[in-house]
Parts: structure tokens; C-alpha cells; sequence
């Protein structure tokens, strides 16, 4: 089954300029209402001075990719491809480096690889990336009652308390390393990096002799067969050679995604990224990010929880999606192993049943997160494995398609989750424990997890 590219619209080309403005189509509607998770800025004056300059920069994405997108989903929801996504839990400054852009970025090609050769589906690729700058919290301080980090968009990971102050100024700068990040990853993308004929130069050596290392490295002798068949038949296509991977992240801090909407032609585009998320902390129906998030194009996600109801879930399409278009809303389930199982099932039928069309999407990590006895804050592969085989179960009872999974993972050697096939234990979580926030997949694990996947989309 292949992509039908579809000719796309490109607003950014249109010379009529935008037809409404901001105002009439209610983009600062959200400040009038409740806000969840509010960064605590000290200084609105330089906040707004801050979001004016933002205003006025070149977005981060463009319009047509955004449409591009939302209609790449549209197969998805129709069930003719699967969404991937992933990425770091928090990106920070430090860590927006070529070598790990690329490292992440080819972890997440690789599980595209298995998953689209072991299932035969297309596979959009959307990185949590260019922009994974904050992070909703529990609580409001951390274990030294210093306040917590909220990303580094907000504040500093560094454990001071003026290091912990919200700074505007922040915004700016995670603005720029999101520019810088999307620069390159285009760049990259389409100049070599992901031409299948280099599928195995994204198996690090770390992970080529881990076995689902090698298990990678098969499929990528075989595609180098099946490549060299194409080539001696004359087949070549620019699909073999080049990737596109979009950038998602939370859309958190309201005033920066605000700040980087732009009106172009009767519609709101938010270009900080191309796919923006709404958190389990923050999807409140009457509050300030589900009013914001309403009102712009992008293919959009609702993070939900064990807590969710179906009544509440049929609320948020009609609210997010009053027109049913495919591709523009994901419900993203994120339950826990444990209920999974008996919480999806009733929400699946009755959205269904309603008529709206969305996209199933498994975020198996934030439900199964835990304390270890050593006091890191884990997950373990096997909870978020079962979560994903669950997420399957629902939907093969159901008879929907279970359209994607929603991942935190790095393409560095960490040890931040328990278990795989490296049997990652609690004594050695120390060894290489770098996150931000909440811990990733490591590379052999997320590979390890597209082969499980891929044969539970297989059957
Ligand atoms: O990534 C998600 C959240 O920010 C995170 O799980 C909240 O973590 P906390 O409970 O440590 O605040
Ligand atoms: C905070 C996140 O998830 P959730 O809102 O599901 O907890 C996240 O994906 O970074």
C-alpha cells in the first residue's frame, strides 16, 4: 500500500493575505479562561514584550506542511497507515545537538523501518521535537522545595532557586534551538541521511549487537536486496531517499504558541510546530488550552487518562472537531497496563458509535510510571509493552484501527527504563540516567518495541 500525495494547498504562497483577523477568529479567547499548569511568571511586562517579538519571527513550520500533515492523517483515521511518534520527554538546550537530533531522529527512521516492512503499512513519522520545551508537573515544588522545573522553555533543570525563577526571556531561546533544530533536521533528512540505502548506518554500534540490533540488521539486508531488485528493473522513486519527520510538542506555554500562530488566508496555523498536544493536566473543556488549541488548523491530540469517560471524550471531538475532518484530532490514550483494558473499550465504542473520526493513538509511558526502590523516577518495558498489547486487544475486539503509538525514547545507550532484552535493573539505572524529566525508551528498547508492534499490526 502506498501514500497517494494529494496536491496540497499552500497558504504561505497566496497573495491574497489573511481575509479575518485574530480577533474574529477568537485566538486570544483562551486568556479569559481557566488555566491549568500556568508558568509562574513574575514579569508580564516582559512576557508580552517577549511574545511581540515572537510575533513577528518566521514560524517555525509552515502552513502547507501543517495541511500536508493533517492529511497524511486523514489515512490513518481511515486506517491505511499508522502514526509513530516520539521523542525526548523534555528537550533541553544542552542536549539540541547535531548528535543527538540525529540520534533520536534515526531511532524513531528505524522503528519506521521495522514497522513498515514488518506490517506492510505506511508510517507517518512525527518526532516530539523542535519544540518539547515545557512540562506540565505533579506538584508545585520538588524534593528540595526548591520550585520545580518545568521545561526549558520556563525555567532551568538546575537545582537553585534563582536558577528555578520563570524567565520570558526563556521563550526566546527555546524558540531559536527549535529553529535551529527544524533547520537541521530538514537539511539532513532529505540530503542522505534517510535514503534506505543507508538503513544500516542507523544502527549504532551499541545496538548492533543487542538483539533487536540484529534483528534490524537482517531486515536491513533485505531491503538492501529488494532495493538492488528495484535498481536492476529501473525502479527508482525520491520516496526511497528522503523522509519527511513533522515536530509535535505539548502546547503548554499558551503564550508561545500564541505568539507563533499566524492568520493566513480564513485560518489560524499554529507554526511552532506541525502536530500540537493538549496534556492529561491541562484538557479541562471550559479551560484557556482547549480554547486555544479549538481555534487553529493543525492536526491536534487530547492526552487521556484512566479518568476519562466517554461522555467526556464525544464533548472534545464535537468541541475540537465540529466538522468531523479526518486527521485532525488523536485521542491519545495513556491508561497504565493495568487499565487499559477496561477503560479504552467503552470510550472506542461510544466516540465511534457518535461518528467522529479520530485517531486511536498508545502512549504507553505516562501511565506506567513509577518510583524504583533506588528513588529514579522509571517505567518498566514490560508495563508499557502489555499497555500497547491491550491498546491492540481494544481495538481488534472493536473492530477499529489502532493507529499509532505515542513514545518517549532516545537514540543515546540510557538506562531510564527497566527491563527489555538488556534487563535493565534498578542497580543499574544509575549508570546513565540523563533525562530532563521522565524517563525514555533507550534505542534497543524502542526498537525492541517497534518488532512487537510490528507483528501486532501484522495479525
Ligand atoms: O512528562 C510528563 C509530566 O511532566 C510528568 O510525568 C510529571 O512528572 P512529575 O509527576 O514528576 O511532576
Ligand atoms: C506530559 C505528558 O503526558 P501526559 O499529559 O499524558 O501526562 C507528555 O507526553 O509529555
Amino acid at each position: 500500500m502506498t501514500l497517494q500525495w494529494q496536491h496540497l494547498r499552500n497558504p504561505a504562497q497566496s497573495t491574497d493575505g489573511p481575509v479575518v483577523d485574530a480577533t474574529t477568529l477568537g485566538l486570544d479567547r483562551w486568556r479569559d479562561f481557566p488555566r491549568d499548569q500556568m508558568p509562574p511568571w513574575n514579569d508580564y511586562a516582559e512576557v508580552d514584550a517577549v511574545c511581540a517579538t515572537l510575533a513577528n519571527v518566521p514560524p517555525i513550520v509552515a502552513p502547507h506542511e501543517v495541511d500536508q500533515l493533517r492529511e497524511r492523517l486523514a489515512l490513518v483515521c481511515e486506517g491505511k497507515a499508522f502514526l509513530l511518534q516520539g521523542g525526548d520527554c523534555a528537550e533541553t538546550f544542552d542536549d539540541n545537538t547535531e548528535s543527538h537530533l540525529l540520534a533520536n531522529a534515526r531511532t524513531l527512521l528505524q522503528m519506521a523501518v521495522v514497522l513498515t516492512y514488518g506490517a506492510s503499512v505506511p508510517v507517518i513519522k512525527v518526532g516530539r521535537v523542535a519544540g518539547q520545551y515545557t512540562k506540565p508537573r505533579s506538584a508545585a515544588t520538588d524534593a528540595l522545595g526548591l520550585p520545580v522545573y518545568r521545561g526549558d522553555m520556563i525555567n532551568s533543570l538546575e537545582a537553585t532557586a534563582e536558577a528555578r525563577v520563570a524567565d520570558p526571556q526563556r521563550m526566546v531561546r527555546a524558540y531559536a534551538n527549535a529553529a535551529a533544530a527544524m533547520n537541521m533536521l530538514r537539511a539532513f533528512l532529505t540530503g542522505g541521511i534517510a535514503d534506505l540505502r543507508a538503513v544500516h548506518d542507523w544502527n549504532k554500534d551499541f545496538v548492533k549487537r543487542s538483539p533487536a540490533g540484529e534483528r534490524y540488521d537482517d531486515i536491513g539486508r533485505e531491503i538492501d536486496r529488494a532495493l538492488a531488485f528495484m535498481a536492476a528493473c529501473g525502479v527508482d522513486d525520491e520516496a526511497l531517499h528522503t523522509v519527511t519527520v513533522y515536530a509535535s510538542h505539548e502546547a503548554l506555554a499558551l503564550e508561545y504558541d500564541r505568539a507563533l500562530t499566524r492568520v493566513v488566508g480564513e485560518e489560524a496555523y499554529g507554526l511552532s510546530g506541525h502536530f500540537l498536544w493538549i496534556g492529561e493536566r491541562t484538557r479541562r473543556l471550559d479551560g484557556a488550552h482547549i480554547d486555544f488549541i479549538s481555534r487553529i488548523a493543525n492536526p491536534i491530540g487530547i492526552k487521556i487518562g484512566p479518568g476519562t469517560s466517554p461522555e467526556w471524550a464525544i464533548e472534545a471531538c464535537e468541541k475540537l472537531n465540529p466538522d468531523n475532518v479526518p486527521g485532525r484530532l488523536t485521542l491519545i490514550s495513556r491508561m497504565g497496563n493495568q487499565k487499559i483494558r477496561d477503560v479504552l473499550p467503552d470510550i472506542v465504542d461510544k466516540v465511534n458509535a457518535a461518528g467522529h473520526k479520530v485517531i486511536w493513538q498508545c502512549d504507553p509511558m505516562h501511565g506506567n510510571t513509577h518510583e524504583s526502590p533506588s528513588g529514579y523516577k522509571t517505567r518498566h518495558f514490560d508495563r508499557v509493552v502489555d499497555e500497547v498489547l491491550g491498546f491492540f486487544e481494544v481495538h481488534r475486539g472493536l473492530g477499529t484501527h489502532p493507529g499509532g503509538i505515542h513514545i518517549e525514547l532516545t537514540g543515546e545507550d540510557v538506562t531510564e527504563c527497566l527491563g527489555g532484552a538488556q534487563a535493565i535493573e534498578d542497580s543499574d539505572l544509575s549508570t546513565r540516567y540523563e533525562t530532563a524529566c521522565d524517563p525514555r525508551l533507550n534505542t534497543q528498547q524502542s526498537l525492541e518495541l517497534a518488532f512487537l508492534v510490528a507483528e501486532m499490526l501484522r495479525h
